[in-house]
């Protein structure tokens, strides 16, 4: 047995995600648990709902999520790190607040947080830390004694996210067909949001812009190009786009569209491109659909080779980020010395969101921040 690691004062860590439908008849009660009072059009539900039924109605995150967690443990008992790992949703089965109520149910006094959204910004991060402030309100409600949560920072910046998916962007420009490989351009792709959700992304200072939000998906898209120019001593033009835009057609949303990019990579002459989901910590509906099947269809119409490189899923190298990321905080919290792993200009993000930090449009209380009502 290695030597035991030390994650005082955390007894347990959260894997929260989005969750995702299994079954036809769960597709409309999933969508709606996303888009409670969320403004989005009729007409989208309606598109994103067909998506789901392309694939029997089933969404691979829960499964992604599963195998994320097998990983996880795994990594732990062979680290020696012993600390149980609990996985709830926001959206669907297991829900948040069923998993938490579980946690404390067995004792659990400090949770630490994993979320499967890497960046900042209002979806990816205050609203999870909205679900579990939700959640620790059900909990209080019921009269249970309330563990404390912290959420772990934002980790796009980390080698045991970035490498695994420059390695992926290697492996797919060695499947393009060789003539057009040199030329292939990158193209790094992410969710869109609306575009004021993107400036008021991260901590106030960084407003404006497109925010933390656009500043460090730009950050992650240079990495990896630099590091694919390293390795195959070509220099390839890269842009970072957007896919999965939703809301209503009059309010701006980060562009350009990915299939809208493919079209003038085509126009300009590009001879190839690979398509790499850093937004994306699994490859779930959103790579599966607007990538895997709506670009590659539109890459097909206009006679452009395309690959779609791999996202990080349960990567043995993400795991042991999560670790590195769970031993850091947990020496942070307990006065230990810290050493704080980052690739990149931006350096290792915040522990706590500060006040202001990725505001809702319209406040309500937040949990595992600077103005969390549970401290
Ligand atoms: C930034 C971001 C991430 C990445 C960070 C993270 O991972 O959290 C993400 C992930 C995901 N989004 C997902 C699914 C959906 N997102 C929607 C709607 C929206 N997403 C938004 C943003 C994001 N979304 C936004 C600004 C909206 C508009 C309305 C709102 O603010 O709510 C809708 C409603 C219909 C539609 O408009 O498309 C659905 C069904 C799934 C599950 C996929 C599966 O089932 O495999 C996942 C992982
Ligand atoms: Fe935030």
């Amino acid at each position: 047995m290695p030597e035991a690691l030390d994650a005082t004062p955390y007894d347990a860590l959260l894997l929260l995600s989005f969750g995702g439908p299994e079954g036809p008849d769960e597709v409309v009660p999933f969508l709606e648990n996303v888009t409670r009072g969320r403004g989005i059009p009729k007409e989208r539900l309606k598109e994103v709902g067909q998506h789901y039924f392309l694939f029997d109605g089933i969404s691979p995150i829960n499964d992604q999520n599963r195998t994320l967690l097998d990983a996880l443990r795994k990594d732990f008992a062979e680290h020696g790190l012993d600390l149980p790992v609990y996985w709830g949703n926001r959206n669907w089965a297991p829900y948040l607040t069923d998993t938490l109520r579980e946690m404390a149910a067995d004792g659990r006094r400090r949770i630490l947080v994993l979320a499967t959204s890497a960046y900042a910004s209002y979806s990816g991060c205050r609203q999870y830390r909205e679900d579990l402030a939700g959640a620790l309100a059900v909990l209080e409600g019921e009269g249970l004694g309330l563990p404390r949560v912290d959420k772990l920072r934002h980790y796009f910046n980390h080698p045991g996210f970035v490498e695994p998916m420059t390695e992926g962007v290697l492996r797919s420009l060695a499947e393009l067909p060789e003539e057009v490989r040199e030329g292939a351009h990158l193209v790094f792709t992410t969710h869109s949001i609306p575009v004021a959700a993107a400036d008021t992304s991260g901590p106030a200072e960084g407003h404006g812009d497109g925010g933390a939000y656009v500043r460090q998906h730009l950050d992650v898209a240079r990495l990896i190009a630099e590091a694919v120019r390293e390795e195959t001593g070509t220099d390839r033009p890269w842009k970072l786009v957007y896919q999965s835009r939703s809301g209503a057609p009059h309010v701006p949303w980060l562009e350009p569209d990915v299939c809208d990019h493919l079209e003038e990579l085509h126009g300009a002459g590009a001879p190839a491109a690979v398509m790499v989901p850093i937004g994306f910590v699994s490859d779930h509906m959103e790579v599966l659909y607007d990538l895997d099947t709506e670009a590659r269809v539109k890459a097909e119409e206009l006679g452009l080779p395309v690959r779609r490189s791999a996202t990080v899923g349960s990567d043995p190298r993400f795991a042991a980020a999560v670790r590195d990321l769970v031993l850091e905080r947990a020496a942070a919290e307990s006065g230990r010395r810290v050493t704080r792993c980052a690739l990149g200009a931006l350096g290792a993000s915040h522990d706590l969101c500060p006040v202001g930090c990725c505001p809702a449009r319209t406040p309500k209380p937040a949990a595992a921040g600077t103005d969390s009502p549970y401290a």
